[in-house]
């Protein structure tokens, strides 16, 4: 393995390994696979870039910290070179953490003297400018983000949101220094007297440079647009190659579970629900006992070959009604139980296409799923909308897997992607 990649949800472990996979050309793409936590055996050994999905977002601080060390010596048992600490191209997290003490923790590891912190992805609309980061123009706490259910994000500096997050002083490369290429970002954070330094990114040429510039750190950390470049550091002077698996298809039972609250994920829902059966999950009722496991089962088996979709996704006032009666962390683990538990039973009910909204709701339902499949590493297939691939799970008889991010996709992602899953195109 030359990259090793600790992913701190399973959505933002799908799209940086769809990143690597992908490459900016085709020959630059590199063989990789996506592992549902940190593995216990070795990876195959023609695997060159692993992607260890964590769920440590929004887990204790220590927790998340342990559990990144722990993925980083697996992948430094793998042979790689390179780490890159992932995590969402919105920042989300809390002032207490987890960013600055996970990065603090894998520098330490690493005896990385400078770290780069890059959230960047300009592809989906997430720019940094200045230390601020922006959704499709807006600044990240005018974007909707500042309603996050778990990490509402109020603030769109990330230099200073970082700070609250860590003794090291964080510093800057602005814009006009990465406009000027590889070379003049070298410089720059040679000279910066931080050890934790911001990265302006505004397009995809920017990240290019940053990843010609990064060929010799030890730890970078970022969104997956910061991966952009780094394939080609490694494949320099060899001979060119094709990337990723070849996937083909899988035809059968379909199910969608929705549990991103995000402006995206709703509207996408209500696309699907025009043509399509939906359930909506009563999450008083979940918290009460009365929607059971069940009900949602057979709700997909009613509508089976319909692509049915069951969402817990609720507006603003809904999710804050909901968590000022029970609490934050007793809900979403209550609708992650829920998720799981059907997701569990449809891996093992011969269900073959499993769509996932939110980046939570996705780490329940993969677990479960590949727990289900004996907990085998996922293979990337090919891209639905931009950070969405299509993961393949298990090899004798394999279930196919879309894991959105709540923000990411197009208003008709759900129905997309399991045309996609069933033609492999
Ligand atoms: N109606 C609801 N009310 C309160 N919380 C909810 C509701 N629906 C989902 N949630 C919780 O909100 C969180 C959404 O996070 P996540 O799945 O990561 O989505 P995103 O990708 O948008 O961040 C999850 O913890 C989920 O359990
Ligand atoms: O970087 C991103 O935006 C995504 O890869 C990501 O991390 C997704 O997180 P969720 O929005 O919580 O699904």
């Amino acid at each position: 393995m030359k990259i090793g990649v600790i992913a701190d949800d399973f959505t933002g472990a799908s799209d940086i390994a769809n990143t690597l996979a992908k490459g900016v050309e085709p020959e630059d793409g590199l063989q990789t696979a996506q592992f549902p936590g940190t593995p216990t055996a070795p990876a195959d050994k023609e695997i060159e870039a692993g992607v260890i999905s964590l769920k440590s977002r929004t887990a204790p601080v220590e927790e998340a910290v342990a559990d990144s060390l722990r993925a980083l010596r697996w992948l430094k048992d793998q042979g790689c070179q390179q780490f890159i600490f992932k995590y969402c191209s919105t920042f989300d997290s809390t002032k207490e953490g987890n960013i600055g003490p996970v990065a603090e923790a894998l520098a330490n590891e690493l005896s990385a003297q400078k770290v780069v912190f890059c959230p960047a992805f300009p592809t989906t609309g997430r720019t940094v400018f200045q230390g601020h980061l922006f959704v499709l123009g807006k600044l990240l706490n005018e974007s909707g983000m500042e309603n996050h259910p778990l990490t509402p994000m109020t603030d769109a500096n990330i230099r200073r949101w970082l700070h609250y997050q860590t003794e090291e002083a964080v510093g800057l490369v602005p814009i006009d220094t990465v406009k000027q290429g590889s070379e003049a970002i070298a410089a720059a954070l040679q000279k910066a007297d931080e050890r934790f330094v911001i990265g302006d990114a505004i397009s995809d040429e920017d990240l290019l440079a940053w990843g010609e510039a990064l060929k010799d750190a030890k730890l970078i950390t970022g969104g997956s647009g910061i991966a952009l470049g780094l394939p080609r550091n490694f494949l320099r002077g060899t001979s060119p190659k094709s990337a990723g698996s070849v996937f083909t298809g899988i035809a059968g039972p379909a199910a969608i579970l929705a549990g991103s609250c995000s402006g995206a994920t709703r509207g996408q829902i209500d696309v699907h629900a025009e043509s399509h059966p939906t359930f909506a999950i009563d999450v008083p009722g979940v918290m009460s006992g009365d929607v059971t496991t069940q009900m949602l089962l057979e709700f997909f088996e009613a509508h089976s070959g319909q692509a049915p979709l069951v969402y817990s996704s609720g507006s603003p006032d809904d999710v804050r009604a909901i968590q000022s009666q029970f609490g934050q962390e007793v809900v979403a683990e209550k609708l992650d139980n829920l998720f799981a538990d059907v997701a569990r039973e449809l891996a093992e009910t011969g269900y073959k296409r499993i769509v996932v909204a939110g980046g939570e709701t996705s780490g329940a339902v993969a677990k479960a799923v590949s727990e289900a499949l004996g907990s085998p590493a996922m293979s990337i297939g090919p891209e639905i909308d931009p950070g969405v691939p299509v993961l393949s799970v298990g090899k004798s008889e394999p279930i196919v897997l879309a894991l959105k991010s709540g923000n990411f996709g197009a208003p008709d992602f759900f129905a997309k992607a399991l045309r996609m899953m069933e033609a492999g195109k």
